[in-house]
Parts: structure tokens; C-alpha cells; sequence
């Protein structure tokens, strides 16, 4: 697979939840299925909460990352040029809403499915919902803002 995460410069590569050069991070890829972005995670013992579930900063942290990533598929896709092409789309999180419905089981691989909910300038917002084998754990809303110029400054 080659993952909406794998367009990313190395030096854009170090993100704990995305980054494929960071050892202790999650290392997570999405693509697309049709319409909607898709990503799969396995959680590790190490990502416990209560004993037998996943610790729910995982769970948003997943819903963000794939939620970024998604954003700038989408703005890509709706220019219809690839992620490799220039300019590049670089997206941060504005805001990063989550709601927990139901435990859910560290020993499930997760599935987090993500729907383009809008586009508008420098912004676009993804809707995700996060399943282990066929119950829906978790839903999630993130703005996700192209990364201004001087971000950090
Ligand atoms: C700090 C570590 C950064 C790591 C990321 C590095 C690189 C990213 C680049 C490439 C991708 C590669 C890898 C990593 C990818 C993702 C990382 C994972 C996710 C993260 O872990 S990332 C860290 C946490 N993240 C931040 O560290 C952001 C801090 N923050 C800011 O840098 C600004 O705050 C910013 C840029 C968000 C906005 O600033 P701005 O000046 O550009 O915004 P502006 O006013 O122009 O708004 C434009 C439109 O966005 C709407 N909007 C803005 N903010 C909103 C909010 N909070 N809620 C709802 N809507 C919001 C407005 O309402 C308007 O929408 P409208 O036009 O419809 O009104």
C-alpha cells in the first residue's frame, strides 16, 4: 500500500501519531476506499486503559491523525493531481473533537473510516467514526487548517 502518509517529506515524517521516522509513535496510514479515507490500527497491550480496553488519547489521537492526513487527500483529490505534485497541501489540527461511545478492546484491530464533510479555503472538515470488529467505538470531527507559512513562529 502506498499510504496518503507516505507523500510526506521526511522532514514532515516525525509526527508521533503520523510520522513514519518516529520509532515511538503510531506510524499510521490511510488511503482511500471510494469516498471515504480509511485507516487500520492494531493497539499494543502498552496502550491499555482499564485492563481489556484501549486508552482513549489513542483513540484521539488516531482520530486526528487520520483526520489530517484525510484533509489533504481531499484537497488534492479535489484538484485532481496527485500528493507527489506541488504545490504541497500541509495540514495542521485547529480543532479536534472526540466522543467516546463504547469501551474500546485492545485486542481488536481498529478500523477508522473518515468522510470529507467540507472544503472552504485553507480549511477542511472530516467526520471519522472508529470500529472494532462491528461496533462503532468512537466518532470524531476535526478542522484541519493548511499550515500557514510562519506556523511556530
Ligand atoms: C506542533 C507540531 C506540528 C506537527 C505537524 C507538522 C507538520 C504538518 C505538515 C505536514 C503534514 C505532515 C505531518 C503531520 C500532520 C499532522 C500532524 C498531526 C496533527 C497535529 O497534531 S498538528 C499539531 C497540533 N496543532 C497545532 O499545533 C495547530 C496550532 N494552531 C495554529 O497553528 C493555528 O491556530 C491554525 C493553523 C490551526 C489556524 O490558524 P490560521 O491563522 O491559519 O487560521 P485562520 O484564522 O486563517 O482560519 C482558517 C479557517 O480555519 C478555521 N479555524 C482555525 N482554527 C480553528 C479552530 N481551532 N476550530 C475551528 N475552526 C478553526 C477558521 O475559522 C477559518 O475558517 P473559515 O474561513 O470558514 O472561517
Amino acid at each position: 500500500m502506498y499510504a496518503f502518509q507516505d507523500h510526506y517529506p521526511e522532514n514532515l515524517s516525525h509526527c508521533y501519531g503520523c510520522g513514519s521516522q518516529n520509532p515511538h509513535g503510531h506510524q499510521i496510514k490511510t488511503e482511500w476506499e471510494g469516498d471515504e479515507t480509511v485507516t487500520r490500527f492494531r493497539p499494543e497491550p502498552f496502550h491499555t486503559s482499564v485492563p481489556g480496553f484501549a486508552y482513549g488519547g489513542l483513540i484521539a489521537s488516531l482520530i486526528d491523525c487520520h483526520s489530517t492526513a484525510s484533509a489533504a487527500a481531499a484537497m488534492y483529490r479535489q484538484e485532481g493531481r496527485s500528493m507527489d505534485s506541488l504545490p504541497a497541501f500541509r495540514f495542521v489540527t485547529g480543532s479536534l473533537h472526540v466522543d467516546f461511545l463504547k469501551p474500546t478492546p485492545i485486542d481488536a484491530e481498529l478500523v477508522i473510516r473518515g468522510q470529507v464533510k467540507e472544503i472552504k479555503g485553507r480549511k477542511v472538515v472530516i467526520e471519522s467514526q472508529v470500529w472494532a470488529r462491528t461496533v462503532m467505538t468512537a466518532k470524531g470531527v476535526v478542522v484541519a487548517v493548511q499550515m500557514p507559512e510562519n506556523f511556530g513562529t
